[in-house]
């Protein structure tokens, strides 16, 4: 089996360390580099945490593509640079690994383009956790038989996005089977702006932050007397890297975009 070379970028976040302890960690893949705001020219190891991890240090995506040649980048980022990235690797024919949340649609519409015109392939998933992905899944099963729906999702509070990646799926997911209808009183009114939460084809998504959480999301379906409530926790970050395994090894053997790791996971 040849190696798989691997750049991460945002090495030194919440995810990207962990992204890092799963490369150094797995026979086969070989970090190769990583693309960081600080240190270029030096090692990851100069950085606190990262003792014995001899990659080089690129703060520039171009040059590092063209040097170290790699398989596959892992984005971990924002929205914005993780969209600079991901075009930039198609280009030199990298595959992308994307788990950065906040992608507008025109962002997925412009990647599938690139894709389909290079024939080279991508992931996108708002959410490496195999059971958050369950939770989409069951919950789009839900929304053929219960039309009323309430999303919430529930951070901790250094994130950047909201409402989340994995919300948004979920409401796009749900909306793909759900017949369209605007929930709630018709009359209702809001009299504190934002209360009702914000409105994805009708359906509502609220976002909480709170120190001390992870990742969590519950969706709720109602019905006459019934509901039915489908929720996954993330306690940790390690929750995340089955997924991102899953990813790097099924981005090799594809040539599309793909968005959501439900639609690799069959
Ligand atoms: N798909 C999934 O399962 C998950 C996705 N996420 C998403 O991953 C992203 C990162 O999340 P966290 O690790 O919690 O954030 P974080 O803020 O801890 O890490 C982001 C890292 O990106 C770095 N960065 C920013 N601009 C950069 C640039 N130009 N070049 C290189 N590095 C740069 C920052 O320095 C920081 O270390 C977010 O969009 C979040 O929503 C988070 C958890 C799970
Ligand atoms: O920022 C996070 O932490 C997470 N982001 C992703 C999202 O926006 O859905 C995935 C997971 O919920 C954790």
């Amino acid at each position: 089996m040849n190696t798989v070379k691997i750049v991460i970028a945002g090495p030194r976040g919440r995810m990207g360390s962990e992204a890092v302890k799963l490369i150094e960690e797995t026979e086969g893949y070989e970090l190769v580099a990583v693309l960081d705001h600080k240190n270029g020219g030096g090692k990851l190891s100069d950085f606190d945490g990262f003792n014995g991890v001899s990659a080089p240090v690129f703060t520039e995506i171009s040059g590092c593509l063209q040097e170290v040649k790699p398989d596959v980048l892992i984005d971990l980022t924002t929205p914005e640079v993780g969209m600079h990235h991901t075009k930039t690797a198609l280009e030199y024919g990298v595959r992308p690994v994307v788990g950065t949340t906040g992608f507008s649609q025109e962002n997925l519409r412009e990647l599938e383009s690139i894709c389909h015109d290079k024939g080279i392939g991508a992931i996108i998933a708002p959410n490496f956790a195999l059971g958050a992905v369950l939770m989409m899944k069951f919950s789009q099963m839900a929304g053929k038989f219960f039309d009323d729906v309430e999303i919430i999702e529930l951070h901790h509070d250094q994130k950047l996005d909201a409402p989340s990646g994995t919300a948004v799926k979920t409401a796009e997911m749900i909306a793909e089977v759900r017949e369209g209808k605007k929930q709630g009183h018709p009359d209702e009114k809001e009299t504190i702006a934002g209360a009702r939460g914000a409105e994805f084809d009708g359906m509502h998504i609220h976002s909480v932050r709170l120190p001390g959480l992870i990742a969590h999301q519950q969706v709720m379906f109602g019905a006459s007397g019934q509901t039915l409530t489908i929720r996954h926790d993330s306690y940790n970050r390690a929750s995340f890297m089955s997924g991102v395994k899953l990813a790097v090894d099924t981005v090799l053997k594809i040539d599309t975009l793909v968005y959501g790791l439900e639609n690799i996971i069959d």
